[in-house]
């Protein structure tokens, strides 16, 4: 199908392969819309947020527009290892996440790297047509008009340790492009007190919006290095940490959760 979008606008971004002329396109698309996939996996349980403990295939695509100096998915984000990404098309994504599920309808978590920069509305269409539900983990650094589409959108704005910084436009603008249909939750992740005072900053943003505060992993994993070390005690005084930070602040409707995962099964990827 044709994407028939203006030059520059966001909501497309990522899903235009026509040439571009002066905003006009001078290639008609003649094949279908590719997604960048790094890895699909699951059934496993979704160890963050809001949806934690459910049951749930995992669809991480490659490639994006951040580099979080924590960042635990390195291998879905340095170009260094986009051999691996495979281009795929919907129904190729489709047919791997009905296999691993046994044809059961669950729920999908669309993370990667960014998935905000790929051509998801099919899939999500796709999936819908047969019973599955599907969430999205971003950024809130790309909006997308099929955010509408979605059933749980977790936007994580990125706090100071993550040396990125947050356009609180865009930001506004994934908002909007979600409005209706999804639940939408906010995710932070707390490395420090900068951290600390920047989610309760984004809360007070978006009141309307549920928290969940996440303790940063500071051992995440090295993609080069097959030892999945994670230090789980740093994890746990991180957890009680957090935990004291919002009692202290009166934060009562922040909820604060471990990665279930990293606990469960350390960095470990496909998990
Ligand atoms: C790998 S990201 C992919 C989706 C999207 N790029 C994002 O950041 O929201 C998925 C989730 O993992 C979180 N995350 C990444 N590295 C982490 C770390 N070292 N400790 C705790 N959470 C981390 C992100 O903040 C995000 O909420
Ligand atoms: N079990 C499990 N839960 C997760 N929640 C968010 C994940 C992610 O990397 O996006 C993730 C993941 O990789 N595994
Ligand atoms: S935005 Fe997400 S995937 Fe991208 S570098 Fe940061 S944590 Fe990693
Ligand atoms: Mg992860």
């Amino acid at each position: 199908m044709v994407q028939g979008t203006a030059a520059g606008d966001l909501s497309r971004a990522g899903e235009r392969d026509d040439k571009d002329l002066g905003g006009v396109p001078a290639v008609t698309r003649s094949r279908p819309l590719e997604i960048r996939v790094s890895e699909i996996f699951g059934p496993t349980i979704q160890g963050e947020g809001v949806l934690i403990g459910l049951p749930t295939v995992f669809v991480r695509t490659g490639g994006c527009d951040f580099r979080c100096s924590w960042c635990d998915s390195l291998h879905a984000v340095d170009s260094r290892y986009r051999d691996e990404w495979r281009p795929m098309s919907t129904e190729e994504v489709w047919r791997e996440v009905k296999n691993l599920s046994g044809d059961k309808p669950l729920m999908v978590s669309l993370s990667g790297g960014n998935p905000a920069i790929q051509p998801l509305g099919e899939l999500i269409a796709r999936g819908h047509g047969e019973g599955y539900r599907f969430a999205l983990e971003t950024q809130g650094s790309v909006a997308k008009d099929w955010f509408a589409d979605l059933d749980v959108l977790v936007f994580s704005p990125k706090p100071p340790s993550s040396g990125m910084g947050t356009d609180w436009r865009t930001l506004d603008a994934c908002l909007e492009m979600a409005a209706g249909k999804p639940q939408i939750v906010l995710k932070m992740i707390v490395f420090d007190n900068a951290d600390f005072a920047y989610a309760k900053d984004v809360a007070a943003r978006y009141p309307h919006l549920p928290v969940y505060l996440q303790p940063g992993n500071h051992t995440p994993p090295s993609p080069d290095v097959e030892d999945d070390f994670v230090d789980i005690d740093g994890l746990m005084e991180r957890m009680q940490w957090l935990i004291d930070k919002v009692v202290e602040a009166k934060w009562f409707e922040a909820r604060v959760l471990p990665q279930l995962h990293v606990m469960l099964w350390g960095n470990r990827r496909g998990v």
